[in-house]
This record gives structure tokens, C-alpha cells and sequence, in this order.
């Protein structure tokens, strides 16, 4: 089994606080969209699927309590409200852009559905969100399938294991389980096909070194923890043999938005002739966005750079620039971008998924919210 970011059951809702990880295991309980607002905003849930899916089914606690209206226009605002809220946490990532979208669509087909209530309005919201979940643990065992035999055939023909470096977590702590690109390395695995894995520990705030080498030591997969200015060493002298990273958003022409650091590993990689792959479901994908220079990218406070568990570590009165992310231009994603749906060159992105990726009716400019 793999660790759980997220626990759910039809009245409860609890994340596991990832800023306490790895040292304490510690379940908070989220009953409103306030609280999941400031638990993605506080990074307490991260990672892309992860932050739609805690900020969808907080409204489906709150809409089972019965919050919204009175009336099915006031309750198809409140959703829409509640939405807008959770949308504006953390602007990078567009899996909760999208699910808002879908989320506020089905509210108000619902409700000018003949014979709708209040109470149907609120059963399909919930329905949709709790569906979510089970999408997502399914499409991330098909990335992990598709892109472990994708990454095989490229690099090993002959049959042998393989050598993998990853960035961040993309993992069960970043989704509803098993993960993206750490899905395509536990896939390697569970196909006897790895041979070792590199995580790099990822400054400032260590997806790396506190969650992503928590869950390899925790499932027993053959890992080893290096500092992000390691990673090009790694790839001349460690023989990996591809690097696998996930995304917060894929844009038409292939550019990526990822963790800051991506960006020099697929430089490094470029350099060494490593393929260098991104994984990440379809609904990280925004084809409303033609290249990376329209992603907005997150700056976090200056204190999660200079502070390490509360303790300054660094000059007083150093000006600092955090990102959260930084943008990967899609001709340095050379092995290709992983999906549930297949794995695609950046330039056949568009056209494998522009038919699927949007919900009857979704246009390729349809607003997000
Ligand atoms: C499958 S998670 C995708 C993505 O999200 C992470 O960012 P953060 O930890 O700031 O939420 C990281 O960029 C992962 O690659």
C-alpha cells in the first residue's frame, strides 16, 4: 500500500500535513473550502491532482452540510464562488483551474435541468468530486504502465534494468496514490525493470529529500538521495538512464511548467543525450495556453528559502527571488510526455488531446472559471 495524502469517505475529509512529513504522520480534518484554501495555500496538500482534489471535495463537504442558496441560482453562485476561492491558492498548477470548470459546468446544467432541486444540484456536485478520485489513482497506473514501457523500448532494448532520476514529489503525496512520475518509476519497479533510483532533494522546500525518499524507503524501492546540484554529476557519472519529472502545467506546444529545477535537469539532460520525460495526467494539461511564457508562476515567501525548519540559515538582509517553478521549453522534452491516454512528442500533444481533454461542449477557449 501506498501512503495516502489524501483520506475521504462521504462526510470527512482529513490530508495528511506534508510540512510535518517525514518525521511526524500527522491526518488534519477539512470540513470547508476556507480551510482546504489555506491548507494548498500553506502547502500543507501539494502537488497538482492533489490540490484539485482536496479543494473539490471540500465543497462536497460543504454542499453536504447544506451550504449555498436558498434557490438554484444562489446555489450555483456559491459553487462557482467557493471555486473561484480555491482556484486562487496557487496559480501555476491548472488542475483545479480545470476541475472549477468542470465543477461549475455541471452545477448549472443540473440546475436548468427540468424537475432539478437544490438537492440534485448538490448530489451531482459531490458525485463529480468523489469520481475524481478514483480517476485519478486510475490514470496515474496508466501513466506509470505507459511510460515504463515507453522508457524501456527508448533506452533498453536489450532487456536490461534501468536508471532513473526524479525532481520533486509526484508520488501518493501528490495525488490519490501511486503518482505520476513516480508512478512510471513504481512501475519499473513492480516490472522487476529498475535498476536504481535518484532523487534529487529539491530546495527549498524538499519534496525531494522529505516526501518523494519517504515513500521509495517506505515501499523498499532502491533509491538514493542526492542535492539538485548533483543532478549533472549524476547523469555523467551514476548511468541514468532517463530522467522522469512531472508537471503543473503542460501548454499546447509541449512547454512545461514544473517545480523550479526542472528547467537545468532537462539542460543537463540535453547535454548527456538523456531522454528526459514529463508525466502527468491530461488534466494537467492546458491547451487554452499556447506556450510556457503565459504560465504565471508562483513566488513564494522569502522565508521558505531562507529558513530551514524554522531556523535562518541564511544572511540577514539577503534579497531573495523564490519561484516555485520554472517553465521547460518542450524541444528539451526528448523522450516525450507521458499520459494516461498515451505518450506523445510535445508537437502531437495538441492533436491527441484537444478531442479529449475537454467535456461535451468545452471549447478550446472555454474559460476555466
Ligand atoms: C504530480 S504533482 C505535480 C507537481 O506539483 C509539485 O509542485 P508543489 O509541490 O509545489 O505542489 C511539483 O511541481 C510536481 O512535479
Amino acid at each position: 500500500m501506498t501512503l495516502e495524502a489524501i483520506r475521504y469517505s462521504p462526510g470527512s475529509l482529513q490530508i495528511l500535513d506534508q510540512l510535518q512529513l517525514p518525521e511526524h504522520c500527522h491526518y488534519e480534518a477539512l470540513s470547508s473550502v476556507q480551510q482546504a484554501s489555506e491548507a494548498i495555500r500553506a502547502m500543507k496538500v501539494r502537488g497538482a491532482p492533489a490540490i484539485a482534489l482536496v479543494g473539490c471535495l471540500s465543497l462536497a463537504m460543504e454542499l453536504r452540510a447544506g451550504a449555498g442558496g436558498p434557490g438554484l441560482a444562489a446555489l450555483v453562485a456559491f459553487v462557482r464562488d467557493q471555486l473561484r476561492l480555491l482556484v486562487a491558492a496557487r496559480p501555476t498548477a491548472v488542475n483545479m483551474a480545470r476541475a472549477a470548470r468542470d465543477l461549475g459546468q455541471v452545477a448549472a446544467q443540473e440546475a436548468e435541468r427540468e424537475g432539478a432541486t437544490e438537492e440534485t444540484v448538490r448530489e451531482r456536485v459531490i458525485r463529480f468530486a468523489e469520481d475524481m478520485l478514483e480517476k485519478d489513482l486510475k490514470d496515474n497506473r496508466s501513466i506509470g504502465d505507459l511510460g515504463a514501457r515507453h522508457l524501456l523500448e527508448q533506452t533498453n532494448p536489450r532487456g536490461g534494468k534501468v536508471t532513473v532520476l526524479t525532481h520533486c514529489n509526484t508520488g501518493a503525496l501528490a495525488t490519490a496514490g501511486y503518482g505520476t512520475a513516480l508512478g512510471v518509476i513504481r512501475s519499473l519497479h513492480e516490472m522487476g525493470r529498475l535498476e536504481h533510483t535518484f532523487c534529487t532533494e529539491t530546495r527549498p522546500y524538499n519534496q525531494g529529500a522529505r516526501l518523494t525518499a519517504f515513500e521509495l524507503v517506505y515501499e523498499q524501492i532502491p533509491a538514493t538521495l542526492i542535492t539538485d546540484s548533483m543532478a549533472a554529476a549524476a547523469m555523467a557519472h551514476q548511468g541514468v538512464s532517463a530522467v522522469v519529472v512531472g508537471a503543473d502545467r503542460v501548454v499546447a506546444n509541449g512547454d512545461t511548467a514544473n517545480k523550479i529545477g526542472t528547467y537545468q535537469l532537462a539542460i543537463v539532460a540535453k547535454h548527456h543525450g538523456v531522454p528526459f520525460y514529463v508525466a502527468a495526467p491530461s488534466s494537467s494539461c492546458d491547451l487554452h495556453l499556447e506556450t510556457g511564457k503565459e504560465i504565471v508562476i508562483e513566488e513564494r515567501p522569502s522565508q521558505e528559502l531562507t529558513d530551514l525548519n524554522g531556523v535562518r540559515i541564511a544572511a540577514q538582509g539577503i534579497r531573495v527571488w523564490n519561484p516555485a517553478f520554472d517553465v521547460t521549453p518542450h524541444e528539451l522534452i526528448t523522450g516525450g510526455i507521458i499520459t494516461e491516454l498515451g505518450v506523445f512528442a510535445p508537437e502531437e500533444l495538441r492533436g491527441a488531446l484537444s478531442a479529449s481533454v475537454f467535456s461535451e461542449g468545452q471549447t478550446l477557449d472555454s474559460p476555466w472559471v
